[in-house]
């Protein structure tokens, strides 16, 4: 009984209680109790840490500090506050929550995707101890120190084991510290395989920091005077110079790694693996060391005009116009008044060479996030933002999520760029619209960046819902390049050397080469061919798990799935009729190069594609070697795209136009332009007008004589008619939903009845059930349904909680419970 009176005592006075967000699909937030020595700790914004279930435990962040018990469950208490304060401002909040609604995913999985996973706790967690960080055991407490021990034996550890280390369960505030001392890192499989540069310091141990320990120790030296050489050199570089690199050490005092040894040895001398910043800690100073042209300085002014006018400017700038030049413009403004900014931009297209760019005129002001960048130096880079410190980001759609403290300024580059979608797992966000909202949010400025708009930003600009600049000719009065089609109706392709490339084409590559120029070759499709036909019966072999053919890849002498990732044997016959007669059809990338390296072997020949990229050639070093003339013809997918800056590119070849005219989506006209008006800019940048070749049968195709022209509004004035005469977006809005089960039946029929349960309120608005092209991925079967539908704010929150109600429907079913949904909000 008197338990009971305890509760009614409590009960009089407030209770306190915190909406938090963990890092799960959960569908409603939970709230937890927060006991009264916690009071005091507990902010919006507060990582705590909490159990869900019987013995799962997260770190989640606290969005609602309330008095409001919830009614009917049991409240449990959070067990621990680990920040001391806020790691994100409440509008980061907004904007995980805004994305939640919009795309239909849970806070959970926002959480996931925005922060840095040093800053995510949960029993699953792996923590591994930090190789490179020499532990100084005495700045430890005896729990930190008993786990960094444990790690440094056991080299990574599950949490559920540090808690049985220290035999409790309060372990998440002892890994937060080691994580702050860079003593333990949370493992990540994806970062298994970037290593990042080390260098080696030198310390002297602590012990001789006092000098009459030390001053023992050197007169009492007896044996081995080498080794007493090379420490007084030691000591006199650290007194001369501050951190002591081995190698500068080894070089100064002409000692052999042996003698160095010995010192390590008698623990006299310790070695510490530091991390070298990728990029150089530069001093805070400006290098504007360009005028802007007249065009530039006249686009620059228009969009500071269009910005007290709008909140999003769209700078519709040619390839080649110099837009980076008036961000950077732009940038350094923003810089000298105090405030943040951030510079968005596709993942791929992240590269040194804009990095460098940035660097050279803004120098330490810019910062970068980016996920080659190991995990410590994104947790560091989190809080320098939020201080304040640093002024710019530079960054992929992740970095929207960073906690600014007073951000005004967000550049959108290549903003037609498809990679600024999420495609899985959730949140499907465009980081590009995330932006516009959250800019919106804290009252900044947008400046959307493209040669080829999106054709809803375009939209947006040509309807005054944003501003509108233009730059229209490229910088130093140069010419964007000739297009010439050649028509493979009438050019048989060389049967002698080539069966990718016509004798036109053959001639026209060497024309440029001997002219001292670089070439780059297009083709958006990796491996050798991409798919294997038999001549008798057309049979294609096709991966057994995914329904798609197969490509050949020559350098492993096998068959890929590029969706699953499987390899097959080669088939010598057919699976089908057994005839021997297998033809390749088509070509990838990997067989262009092979192809280029018979026709033209005195000329170096590189590739650059996801497969290409992941061995020794990374993108980057790539980049500088085609940069540096080292690579004479450059055959690439869509990377060798993305805002790359070359000054030598004499002509650009696109072997297969018609893979890019001809494809089943709505969007296809607004994908071929962009891609090949974007794949084109390359060429001439400097110097010299460019050509561009495209190989094709279908010459009449009404796209390319826009892209002779470069005439982006012609192309945009087509289009968007036909998008409104079939109803499509910019006109309406497009949700896609996809069923997925390892049973066929059970797939289609879920997807049937999601169908007819919206059917029921939105009669005209879906389309489907439907098996899609690629109806089998992983074993998985695929339905899936479009649901296109007016522009408005009251039937969108209508459809989107139809579909809500639909998927429980749906998993009602005992025997459908296991389908999984996915939700695709304005789907690219
Ligand atoms: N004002 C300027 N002074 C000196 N160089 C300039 C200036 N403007 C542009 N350039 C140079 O012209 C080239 C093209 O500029 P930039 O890369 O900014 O074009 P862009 O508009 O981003 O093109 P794309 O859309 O094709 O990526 C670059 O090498 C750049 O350094
Ligand atoms: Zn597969």
């Amino acid at each position: 009984m008197h338990t009971n009176s305890a509760v009614l005592f409590n009960e009089n006075t407030s209770f306190t209680y915190v909406d938090v967000i963990v890092p799960l699909y959960l569908k409603n937030t939970l709230t937890w109790f927060v006991p009264s020595q916690f009071h005091n700790g507990i902010a919006v914004g507060v990582r705590v840490e909490v159990q869900i279930g019987k013995s799962r435990r997260y770190a989640g962040i606290i969005k609602k500090i309330h008095q409001d018990k919830p009614a009917n469950i049991e409240v449990k208490p959070i067990l621990n506050v680990l920040d001391d304060r806020p790691i994100l401002h409440e509008d980061q909040l907004k904007l995980w929550a805004w994305i939640s609604k919009y795309y239909m995913c849970t806070e959970g999985e926002v959480m996931i995707a925005a922060l840095p996973s040093h800053l995510k706790l949960s029993s699953e967690t792996v923590v591994v101890f930090n190789p490179d960080h020499e532990v100084d055991t005495q700045t430890l407490n005896e729990k930190e120190y008993l786990v960094s021990e444990a790690l440094e034996i056991r080299s990574e550890l599950k949490i559920s084991e540090i808690q049985k280390i220290l035999d409790s369960n309060h372990v998440y505030p002892v890994i937060k510290q080691l994580i702050d001392k860079r003593i333990c890192l949370v493992f990540e499989q994806m970062n298994e395989t970037y290593k990042a540069k080390t260098e080696t310091y030198i310390h002297l141990n602590s012990i001789y920091h006092n000098e009459e320990v030390l001053e023992t120790l050197v007169n009492s030296w007896s044996k081995a005077p080498k080794q007493l050489d090379l420490l007084l050199s030691f000591l006199h570089l650290q007194r001369t110079q501050g951190d002591v690199l081995k190698s500068a050490l080894l070089k100064k005092a002409n000692a052999s790694p042996a003698v160095f040894d010995g010192l390590v040895a008698k623990d006299i001398l310790k070695v510490e693996k530091r991390q070298v910043d990728r990029l150089p800690n530069l001093p805070k100073e400006f290098n504007i060391n360009f005028r802007l042209s007249v065009a530039q300085e006249t686009a620059l002014m228009q969009i500071q005009e269009s910005f007290q006018q709008f909140p999003a400017t769209l700078l519709h700038g040619v390839t080649g116009s110099g837009k980076t030049m008036v961000y950077i413009k732009l940038l350094e403004q923003f810089i000298k008044k105090g405030v943040q900014s951030l510079f968005l931009l596709p993942e791929i297209a992240l590269t040194s060479q804009i990095i460098r760019k940035l660097r050279d005129h803004l120098g330490g002001h810019v910062a970068i996030y980016h996920s080659k960048f190991n995990m410590s130096e994104r947790l560091e880079l989190w809080h320098k933002v939020k201080s304040g410190e640093v002024k710019v980001v530079l960054g992929a759609r992740s970095a929207l999520f960073l906690p600014f403290s007073k951000l005004e300024f967000i550049i959108i580059d290549e903003e037609h760029d498809a990679s600024y979608k999420q495609q899985d797992p959730a949140p499907r966000y465009n980081a590009r619209d995330a932006a516009i909202f959250y800019a919106g949010l804290v009252n900044a400025k947008v400046l959307l960046g493209s040669a080829t708009p999106s054709l809803e930003t375009y939209y947006n600009a040509t309807t005054h819902k944003y501003g509108l600049v233009k730059l229209s000719e490229r910088f130093g009065n140069l010419e964007l390049p000739d297009i010439t089609t050649i028509d493979l109706k009438l050019e048989a392709l060389d049967a002698g050397q080539s069966q990718i490339f016509a004798p036109l084409t053959i001639d026209s590559i060497r024309a440029t080469l001997d002219k001292g120029r670089q070439i780059i070759i297009f083709q958006n499709r990796r491996g050798y061919s991409p798919y294997i036909i038999c001549n008798t019966c057309s049979w294609i072999p096709k991966c057994t798990n995914c329904d798609v053919s197969l490509n050949y890849h020559k350098s492993s002498n096998k068959l890929h799935c590029h969706y699953c990732g499987s390899t097959y044997p080669l088939y010598k016959t057919c699976g089908n009729c057994g005839n021997q007669d297998l033809l390749q059809k088509n070509f990838g990338t990997e067989h262009i190069e092979e192809n280029l390296e018979t026709v033209f072997p005195e000329q170096k020949v590189a590739r650059m594609d996801t497969d290409s990229i992941k061995g020794k050639h990374s993108h980057d070093t790539l980049i500088k070697q085609f940069e540096e003339h080292k690579i004479d013809l450059l055959v690439g997918t869509q990377m060798v795209v993305k805002g790359l800056d070359f000054d030598n590119v004499g002509a650009v070849v696109i072997p297969d136009g018609d893979s890019i005219l001809h494809f089943n989506d709505f969007r296809v006209n607004e994908r071929a332009f962009q891609l090949i008006e974007q794949v084109s800019g390359r060429a001439g940048r400097k110097n010299e007008h460019g050509q561009v070749f495209i190989q094709l049968r279908d010459t009449n195709h009404p796209l390319i004589e826009k892209l002779q022209k470069h005439d982006y509004d012609a192309f945009y004035n087509t289009e968007i008619q036909e998008r409104q005469m079939f109803f499509y977006p910019p006109f309406s809005r497009i949700i896609n939903v996809q069923s997925r089960h390892n049973d066929a039946f059970a797939s289609k029929e879920a997807m049937t009845i999601f169908c007819n349960f919206i059917r029921q309120q939105y009669p005209q608005f879906v389309f489907g059930p439907a098996q899609p092209v690629i109806n089998k991925v992983r074993n998985q079967y695929i339905f899936e349904c479009m649901l296109k539908f007016q522009k408005n704010r009251q039937i969108i929150d209508g459809i989107k909680s139809a579909i809500e109600t639909a998927v429980v429907e749906v998993l009602n079913h005992p025997h459908l419970k296991r389908t999984i949904f996915t939700v695709d909000v304005d789907p690219l």
